[in-house]
């Protein structure tokens, strides 16, 4: 009996992607499909955030040293919370809205209906880890990668509930120093 680990349906796309893979993946994630009948118990997303942040600390453990979390709307905003709870950490989402304020780091998520997404109130200085619900290409974070560090920021890891391994997410943000930690995969282990 493979683990299952609790993944809410945050995304559309992840259950889109169950197809992806052998069974003996599907089986780790259906819990995913729960939610699309059935209520999602809160315990569900407190346990996600807290076996994620095992897996960010185990892999990067200055994570906890870093400034805030940093998620993506609109599939990332609750891993970001039930995140930052486990890890006691405050977090800021990166809208797909264009706002009034001043020094916006402006980034692409290539294949979404509403392109352009803006992080607010970055400093130079600042670590952040990224979160986001599922990761395919990684070209989005790639992207938004670049440009925090275009605005003298620091990037120091990512974190996602699902990652397909079938898409070079992780080769592409490791060739930009930043390791991938996912709660669960669905494609090839890697
Ligand atoms: O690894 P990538 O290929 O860059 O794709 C990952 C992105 O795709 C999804 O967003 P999407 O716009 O599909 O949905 P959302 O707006 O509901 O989050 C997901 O939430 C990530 O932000």
């Amino acid at each position: 009996m493979p683990e299952t680990l609790a993944v809410p349906p945050f995304s559309a796309r992840i259950v889109e992607r169950l197809g992806v893979g052998p069974a003996s993946r599907r089986e780790r994630v259906i819990h995913s499909l729960d939610g699309l009948e059935d209520a999602v118990h809160p315990d569900a997303l407190t346990s996600a955030g807290a076996q994620l942040w095992q897996r960010v600390l185990a892999e990067v453990p200055d994570a906890l040293s870093v400034d805030f979390l940093l998620g993506l709307d609109a599939g990332g905003i609750l891993p970001t919370v039930s995140l930052a709870s486990a890890a006691g950490l405050p977090y800021k989402i990166a809208w797909k809205l264009r706002l009034p304020l001043d020094g916006a780091v402006r980034f692409t998520e290539p294949h979404a209906m509403r392109t352009d997404v803006f992080a607010y109130g970055i400093a130079p200085g600042q670590r952040m880890v990224l979160v986001d619900d599922e990761i395919t290409t990684g070209r989005t974070l790639a992207d938004l990668t670049r440009r925090l560090r275009e605005a003298g920021a620091a990037p120091v890891a990512a974190a996602c509930l699902v990652e397909d391994t079938t898409q070079g997410a992780h080769a592409l943000l490791a060739d930009l120093g930043i390791p991938l930690i996912a709660l669960t995969t669905i494609g090839e282990e890697r």
